[in-house]
């Protein structure tokens, strides 16, 4: 079944009779339009439109088979109305803004209009063979760049020398950073998205690097964290203990496992040693057209792991004043349990 198929599907079991997908990446995984930002698509169950302007004309073309109307608001809210008249349309309330909602209020004044969260997303949670291709690809290149850059991580480098290396590879290879390079040293490494500074590292830090790449709109998710020198033996102690939580969470990786249960498997390990409080966010995410997409890997989350799904594991212990560790891995859930699609090493000294 297509992917507008699913959600057809899905639109009906919601009471939909249409539904307007305002999402950048929503708008992407339904129409194949990579502009995402700058298109939207109304689907019913008998069509589907990608509207964008005259930018986008041979670029919606190329890229997507929806029917694609050519214009700016509100001559595409215009177009839509009359096909829409006494219908019930869901709208994204978790993308679309006040004022957004108050136009399709304005221009659709017959129309009933809806309220949905997650609709779209939860058929991104997994991914088809051309998506797992892309993700992988994403993450084969972060490898290899952070192999190049894992050299030039010693001390007198500042975080930022480290950051603008790897984006420079990223970008040579025709990719990008999937997000702003998280490269925190020393006691620096308390922070969880302790973004490049220009702090110089120090022989004896440890130094904490997430990165990902952006290819063909996939993206990829990773981190490491690196000893400079001989670490301190708290330091080591808590390396191992987050070490110890990340192989048993990725070993515990099946389908028909609920997310929650992982998030509390890596978390009793890390609270057996001292570290729970220390672990201030989730276990993980989906990762896929965003860095971070469904399925939530939280303790509160309602998911379950299926086949196809491409999930982080990545537990953390953060000591403000001191510093930190997070190991993380990219991960797809396969038939019979997992494949560890990040291949950099683990070994900290
Ligand atoms: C701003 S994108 C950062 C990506 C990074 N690799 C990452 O996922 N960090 C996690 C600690 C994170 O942000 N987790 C979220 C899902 C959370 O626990 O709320």
């Amino acid at each position: 079944m297509t992917q507008l198929q699913e959600l057809r599907h899905a639109m009906a079991r919601a009471g939909l009779d249409a539904v307007w997908i305002s999402d950048p990446a929503n708008v992407r995984a339904v129409s194949g339009f990579s502009s995402g930002k700058d298109g939207k698509v109304l689907v019913t169950q008998g069509t589907a439109t990608l509207y964008t302007d005259a930018r986008y004309t041979v670029q919606a073309a190329e890229e997507s088979p929806l029917t694609a109307f050519i214009a700016r608001p509100p001559a595409t809210l215009e177009h839509a109305a009359p096909a829409l008249a006494g219908l019930r349309v869901g709208f994204e309330a978790d993308h679309l803004t006040v004022a957004a909602l108050e136009d399709l209020r304005d221009h659709w004044p017959q129309v009933t209009l809806v309220g949905v969260q997650g609709l779209v997303q939860s058929l991104r949670a997994v991914k088809t063979p051309g998506e797992i291709q892309a993700v992988r690809d994403a993450q084969a290149l972060a490898d290899r760049v952070f192999a190049e850059v894992r050299p030039l991580i010693e001390a007198g480098a500042r975080e930022l020398d480290i950051a603008s290396e790897i984006e420079l590879r990223l970008r040579r290879a025709g990719a990008q950073s999937a997000f702003d390079l998280i490269v925190a040293s020393g006691p620096r490494g308390a922070m969880p998205h302790g973004t490049a500074s220009d702090r110089v590292i120090q022989d004896g830090d440890l130094v904490t690097v997430d990165m990902g790449a952006q290819l063909r709109g996939y993206h990829s998710d990773m981190t490491r964290t690196v000893a400079v020198g001989t670490p301190g033996a708290e330091m080591a102690r808590v390396y191992r203990a987050v070490l110890e939580a990340e192989e048993a969470a990725v070993r515990a990786v099946k389908p028909g496992v609920r997310t929650a249960d992982l998030d509390r498997l890596a978390r009793d390990i890390l609270t057996g040693h001292g570290l729970g409080e220390a672990f201030a966010h989730s276990l993980g995410h989906g990762v896929g057209l965003e860095v971070h997409e469904a399925p939530s890997l939280r303790g509160t989350s309602d998911d379950v792991l299926q086949p196809g799904m491409i999930i982080t594991i990545e537990p953390g212990a953060y000591l403000p004043g001191v510093g930190g560790v997070r190991i993380e891995d990219l991960v797809l859930v396969t038939e019979d349990g997992y494949e560890v699609l990040s291949v950099s090493p683990k070994e900290l000294l």
